[in-house]
C-alpha cells in the first residue's frame, strides 16, 4: 500500500415558471408533437481508410464528411434490434443503432479487439497494466475481491469495506459523536479532496443520496480561498457537527493541503478542536491520532477510485446502499468480460468512439444525460476519459496525441442552450444521450394534461432530439437505464470504466496515467518559489531607510531572473490586488512604469530560502 485517502474528524476524540409553448426542430405552433422520422431519403455507403488509427485529422475531416447515416425506417429498426444490447439485472440498455459503424468496419476491428480483450484480461489478473509507472491496474477487484491476484489484496480490500461500513454506521447512529457540538451527531460533511479524490464522490452524491440524508455533504476540491470561505460560511454553526473527510491517493496534492489548512483554521477560528497540520498527509492522521483511516492502494487511480474508500466512505455517510453500488459495478464489470463484441456494451461504446472519432478523437464526446440527478456524469466521465486517453506517446513511444474529448450538461437543459450548435453548426461530436425510464418514485406522477406528465416531455425532447440530431447526420449512442440506483450507477460507472480501458488497448496507449498533469504541477511550484525569490528581494529593498522602490526590471535582475520578468509582473499585480504588495509610482496596468515596495520589513527575511 503506497498511499490512503483518510478522514478527519473535527477532534481527535470523535471527530415558477409556466410555459405556454414548446418550439423544437420539428415542433411548430403551441402544441407539442414528437418528431418522427420521415420517409426513407438515401442510403450511402460509408468511406473508411484501411486504417483509421493511421487517419490524420485532416483525412478524418473528409472522411467524416463523406459519412452517411441510414434513413430507411425500416431498416434503421432492423439495425436498432440487431445491435440493442440489454443487461437485464441491472435493467441497462445500450443502443448504438444511431452511430454509421458498417459490417466492414466491425470486422476490420476484430483484431485490435482481441488484442484488447487480452490485454484486459492479463490487467484483470494484476499484470503490469502501467507500465511507466510500474503499477498494477486492479479497480476491479474492488467490486470482485476474488479476482485480486494476492490472498493479501483479497483480505485488506474486504475488510477496508467492512471498516467503512461500520464507521459509518458508527457515525450515522450518533455512537461516535462531534465533541462540541450540542446536536450529538455529525449533521454534515466537508469533503476535502481533488480530481477522482472529488469527482467520483461528488456524481455519487448528486445521483444518489436522497432529499434528507443523515450528513449532507459538501465539497472543496480547490485552492480558492474565496470558494473555501463560501463552502465554510455555508455550514455556520454546523461547523461544530462536521465531519471533515481528507482524500488524497498521494497525500501531496497541494490544492488538497491547502483545503485541509484552510479547514483547520476554521476549526480554530470557531474555538472548535481540529489538530495541526504540517507533515504529510497519512503521517499527520496518524501523529494527530484522527478518527479514522481508510486505505487507498497504489493499484487504483484517482479516475478509477470511487469504488474504494474514495467513494465510498462518502456515500455510506450520506445512506446510500454502497454495497449496491459495487454490486451493480460487479454485474457491469462481469457483463464487460466477454470477448463476444456485440455482448459486450463496453466495447460497443469503444468500437462508436473509435468509429465517431476516426481512432484519433476527431470528434467530441457529448454526454447527455436526462435526469437532473446524472448532472455531474459528463463531469465525472470528463475526467475518466480525457485523463485516460488524452496522451502524446503510445505504448511504443510513438508521437501520437491520443485523446477525446468529453462535455455535457443534462437534457433538455441544453436544447436550451448548446443544442442548437450540435444539431446546425460544426460537426465535431457525437452525442451519448442518458436516459432513465422511471420518471418520479411510484404513486408521485400525475397528467399536466390529458394522457401528458411531465416527464413524458423529458422522454419527447431526449427522443426528439436524437432523431433531431440524425436527421442531420449528428451520431448518438444511448444508454438507457430504468432508475437511477446504486446498483445502475455503479453500473454505468464500471461500463465506461471498462470502455475507456478497451479504448486505449484500440489505440496503444497506457490509460492509467497521467504524466501531462505533472507538468503543469511543476510550472506551479516554480511560479511559488519564484515569487519567494521576488517577495525577498523586495523586503531587502523595503528595509532599506528610506525604503527602494523598485521596477519589474530592477526585481528581475535582482531575481537573476530576467527572461522571466512577465511572470514576474504577473506576480506583483496578483500580490498588489490582494494588499500585499505597495505600488509607490505608476499601476499594474503600466508595466513598464510600476515601481513597489513591501508596506512591512521582514528583518529575518522570512522568504529567503
Ligand atoms: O488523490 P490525489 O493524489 O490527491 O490526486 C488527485 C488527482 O490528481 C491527479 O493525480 C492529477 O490531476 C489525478 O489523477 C488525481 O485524481
Amino acid at each position: 500500500m503506497a498511499s490512503l485517502s483518510t478522514l478527519y474528524s473535527s477532534s481527535p476524540s470523535l471527530k415558477q415558471s409556466t410555459v405556454k409553448a414548446f418550439t423544437s426542430p420539428t415542433t411548430r405552433g403551441d402544441s407539442f408533437s414528437f418528431p418522427h422520422t420521415s420517409k426513407p431519403t438515401t442510403l450511402l455507403p460509408l468511406t473508411l481508410s484501411a486504417s483509421r488509427a493511421d487517419t490524420s485529422h485532416s483525412d478524418a475531416a473528409a472522411a467524416a464528411a463523406k459519412k452517411e447515416l441510414i434513413k430507411d425506417p425500416d431498416a434503421l429498426w432492423k439495425r436498432y434490434l440487431d445491435w440493442l444490447y440489454q443487461q437485464k439485472d441491472i435493467g441497462l440498455y445500450l443502443d448504438v443503432s444511431r452511430v454509421g459503424f458498417t459490417d466492414e468496419f466491425v470486422v476490420e476491428m476484430e483484431e485490435r479487439f482481441k488484442s484488447a480483450f487480452k490485454a484486459m484480461e492479463e490487467l484483470e489478473k494484476g499484470s503490469i497494466a502501467n507500465p511507466d509507472e510500474g503499477r498494477m491496474v486492479g479497480h476491479y477487484w474492488l467490486r470482485n475481491s476474488g479476482l485480486a491476484p494476492r490472498p493479501g489484496l483479497k483480505t485488506l480490500i474486504e475488510n477496508t469495506l467492512d471498516s467503512i461500513c461500520s464507521f459509518a454506521d458508527d457515525i450515522v447512529s450518533g455512537k461516535i459523536k462531534p465533541p462540541s457540538s450540542t446536536v450529538g451527531r455529525f449533521t454534515q460533511i466537508l469533503s476535502v479532496g481533488i480530481g477522482g479524490s472529488a469527482l467520483g464522490p461528488q456524481f455519487v452524491a448528486e445521483a444518489l443520496a436522497p432529499d434528507n440524508p443523515p450528513l449532507k455533504i459538501r465539497f472543496i476540491d480547490n485552492t480558492d480561498p474565496a470558494g473555501i470561505d463560501h463552502q465554510i460560511a455555508q455550514l455556520g454553526p454546523e461547523l461544530a457537527s462536521t465531519l471533515v473527510i481528507v482524500i488524497s491517493k498521494s497525500g501531496g496534492t497541494p490544492e488538497t493541503r491547502n483545503g485541509l489548512l484552510e479547514v483547520q483554521k476554521a476549526f480554530r477560528d470557531a474555538g472548535l478542536n481540529f489538530a495541526k497540520q504540517n507533515s504529510l498527509l497519512d503521517n499527520t492522521a496518524r501523529i494527530e491520532g484522527w478518527l479514522a483511516r481508510f486505505p487507498m492502494y497504489d493499484w487504483v487511480g484517482g479516475r478509477t477510485s470511487v469504488m474504494s474508500a474514495v467513494g465510498l466512505l462518502p456515500a455510506a455517510l450520506q445512506g446510500i446502499d454502497i454495497r449496491e453500488m459495487l454490486a451493480g459495478a460487479g454485474i457491469m464489470d462481469e457483463a464487460t468480460r466477454t470477448t463476444s463484441l456485440k455482448n459486450n456494451p463496453a466495447a460497443l461504446l469503444a468500437m462508436c468512439w473509435y468509429w465517431a472519432s476516426d481512432g484519433v478523437g476527431s470528434k467530441d464526446m457529448v454526454i447527455l444525460p436526462y435526469k437532473d440527478s446524472l448532472l455531474l456524469f459528463s463531469r465525472y466521465l470528463q475526467q475518466l476519459v480525457m485523463e485516460s486517453l488524452g496522451k502524446e506517446f503510445d505504448l511504443d513511444g510513438n508521437t501520437v496525441n491520443q485523446g477525446l474529448t468529453v462535455y455535457g450538461n443534462k437534457g433538455s437543459t441544453d436544447q436550451h442552450a448548446y443544442i442548437q450548435q450540435l444539431r446546425e453548426g460544426v460537426h465535431n461530436f457525437f452525442a451519448t444521450f442518458i436516459e432513465v425510464l422511471r420518471d418520479r418514485p411510484p404513486g408521485h406522477d400525475w397528467d399536466l394534461e390529458p394522457g401528458v406528465t411531465c416527464g413524458d416531455y423529458l422522454f419527447g425532447m431526449l427522443q426528439g432530439t436524437r432523431s433531431a440530431l440524425y436527421a442531420n447526420g449528428r451520431e448518438s449512442i444511448s444508454v438507457t437505464i430504468e432508475e437511477v440506483t446504486p446498483r445502475s450507477v455503479g453500473a454505468l460507472i464500471a461500463l465506461y470504466e471498462r470502455a475507456v480501458g478497451l479504448y486505449a488497448s484500440l489505440v496503444n496507449i497506457n490509460a492509467y496515467h497521467q504524466p501531462g498533469v505533472e507538468a503543469g504541477k511543476k510550472a506551479a511550484a516554480e511560479v511559488l518559489a519564484l515569487q519567494k525569490r521576488v517577495l525577498s528581494v523586495l523586503n531587502e529593498a523595503s528595509c532599506k531607510d528610506p525604503v527602494e522602490p523598485l521596477t519589474l526590471d530592477e526585481i528581475a535582475d535582482r531575481c537573476h531572473a530576467p527572461e522571466e520578468i512577465e511572470m514576474i509582473y504577473k506576480i506583483i499585480a496578483h500580490m498588489s490586488a490582494n494588499d500585499r504588495v505597495l505600488i509607490a509610482e505608476g499601476s499594474c496596468g503600466s508595466p513598464r512604469s510600476v515601481k513597489v515596495f513591501l508596506g512591512e520589513c521582514n528583518v529575518d527575511d522570512m522568504y529567503a530560502q
